[in-house]
């Protein structure tokens, strides 16, 4: 089973007298790291300059071959660079203008005097933007930092290298044009809601990212109640879309019901919460929420009120406890909570076939390698595993077929529909224990989601254009 890789590069001055190379590959592999590149940068006399490329499956293992590569005699380190920071440099996206203009009657058309026409126009009727402007296809990817992946509040500014991501996404899988925009986080939700509020002329669409529960529910819905262009919380349902899709498919496996089914949501916040109303919108019928304290009971009462809403909802049993408690006897697992929260023990307590999607991200509540031997269909939400219950397998989809319906939401009809649609790309006989969730890089995806959640746009009255 793949695992990611970090990958560095040295370049190493080696005086020839007193280091050889193949010294200098020992080292590396005994410290964990593979060599997968040679550069030779120059040659002089006694001295040569090479880049060496390593791959590394983790930091420790970094910094303890940058410190034995350091102190062989004869060696010396003149630069490190990490490839993933490489790519990052400078941003990963840029504008580019559609139109090159090489002289004053083009410059007159795209600017001054001429676009003056364009503006009168969509000032008469505002529904023009959409044909005239970047609104017909651009999204903006909005973020205030306080629930960056799994890494909890971060500066907006350090949240941007996730946007860039998925502005990038958006584009290469859906040909969507997104903008990633972070905002300082505000004191109440209705700030945020006035800022983006105000943001919103300029785009077809609000995607919300990463915005920390329980103020994202409150932004999200009214932001759906006073923008009339589609807003979603991909956190919440990109990951509930996906999560039911790979649920789906991972039940035709193992032969069992979702209705019939234990389930236990681990990490009742936006994605947990939004997962939970998905599963019982498709129809499952035990689901029991786990947070810190243990699982939601009907009978306690807590100071979230998302907690509260959800324990009235699901635990028809009243099962409480601890993770540990509630997990004997589950056929699902989803996490969305935190890493390595989840024990082999505890997977060998579930009930036959075990489920397993543990989609904390970056490290998930438990590892493929822990729970391989008694999970039967294990998920994460990363890209170096087999089955990645990831909600970019949504948003590029679900959006594109949002922005050439012109639909004014993205309703629950449309989410559903989004979810089958990505679990209809894996044909029947196509399906096992380690694809039950398509490849972010099969084609059929974006088209599949598109025409569903087009069809479900015009059904339900969100689409303005037929
Ligand atoms: N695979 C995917 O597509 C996605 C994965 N995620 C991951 O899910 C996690 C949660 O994300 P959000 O819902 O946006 O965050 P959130 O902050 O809204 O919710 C997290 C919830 O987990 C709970 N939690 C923390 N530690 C826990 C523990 N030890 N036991 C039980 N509950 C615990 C928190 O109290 C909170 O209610 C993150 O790691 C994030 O990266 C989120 C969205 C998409
Ligand atoms: C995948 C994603 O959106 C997250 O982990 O927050
Ligand atoms: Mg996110």
């Amino acid at each position: 089973m793949s695992k990611s890789t970090m990958s560095i590069v040295l370049r190493l001055e080696i005086q020839k007298d007193q280091a050889t190379f193949g010294e200098i590959a020992t080292i590396v592999s005994d410290a964990g790291g593979d060599i997968v590149a040679i550069d030779v940068i120059k040659e002089g006399q006694g001295i040569t300059v090479r880049d060496i490329s390593i791959n590394i499956n983790d930091e420790a293992k970094q910094h303890r071959i940058i410190q034995s590569v350091d102190n062989l005699p004869g060696v010396a380190i003149k630069h490190t660079s990490d490839r993933t920071f490489l790519v990052h440099k400078g941003g990963k996206i840029a504008i580019s203008s559609k139109v090159q203009i090489d002289n004053r009657e083009e410059l007159s058309r795209v600017y001054t005097p001429e676009v003056a026409r364009v503006c009168e126009a969509i000032d008469e009727d505002v529904t023009l933007a959409s044909q005239f402007t970047i609104k017909k296809n651009t999204v903006a990817v909005i973020s205030d930092g306080t629930a960056v992946l799994g890494l909890g509040t971060i500066k907006p500014e350090a949240a941007m290298p996730v946007m860039e991501g998925k502005a990038m996404l958006f584009k290469q899988f859906a040909g969507v044009d997104a903008f990633p925009i972070c905002i300082h986080p505000q004191s109440t939700p209705e700030e945020t809601v006035k800022l983006i509020t105000s943001l919103s002329p300029t785009f077809g669409g609000i995607n919300l990212e990463d915005i920390a529960s329980p103020a994202c529910f409150d932004i999200e819905q009214k932001l759906k109640e006073q923008l009339d262009i589609p807003v979603f919380h991909d956190d919440q349902h990109g990951t509930a879309i996906v999560a039911l899709a790979g649920l789906l498919n991972a039940l035709k496996i193992v032969d069992k019901e979702l209705a019939a089914c234990k389930i236990v949501v681990c990490g009742i916040g936006a994605a947990g919460i939004a997962i939970t109303n998905m599963l019982l919108t498709a129809g499952a019928a035990n689901i029991i929420g786990v947070d810190v304290d243990g699982a939601l009971i009907r009978s306690s009462s807590y100071d979230n009120a998302s907690w509260n809403d959800i324990a009235q909802r699901t635990n028809p049993h009243q099962e409480s406890g601890s993770l540990a408690d509630v997990l004997c006897n589950a056929d699902i697992f989803i996490g969305v909570s935190a890493p390595g929260i989840v024990k082999q023990e505890q997977v060998k307590s579930m009930a036959k076939d075990p489920i397993l999607f543990a989609l904390a991200n970056p490290h998930p509540e438990i590892t493929p390698e822990e729970a391989g031997p008694y999970a039967r269909i294990m998920a994460t939400g990363r890209s170096d595993y087999p089955n990645q219950v990831n909600n970019v397998l949504c948003f590029p989809g679900i959006f594109r077929g949002a922005l050439d319906a012109r639909a004014s939401d993205i309703n629950e009809e449309m989410k559903l529909a989004a979810a089958k649609a990505i679990a209809s790309v894996i044909k029947e006989e196509e399906l096992n224990e380690d694809y039950i969730i398509p490849s972010v890089f099969n084609e059929n995806i974006v088209p599949a989601i598109r025409k569903a959640v087009m069809e479900a746009a015009q059904q339900t009255g969100a689409a303005k254009k037929e």
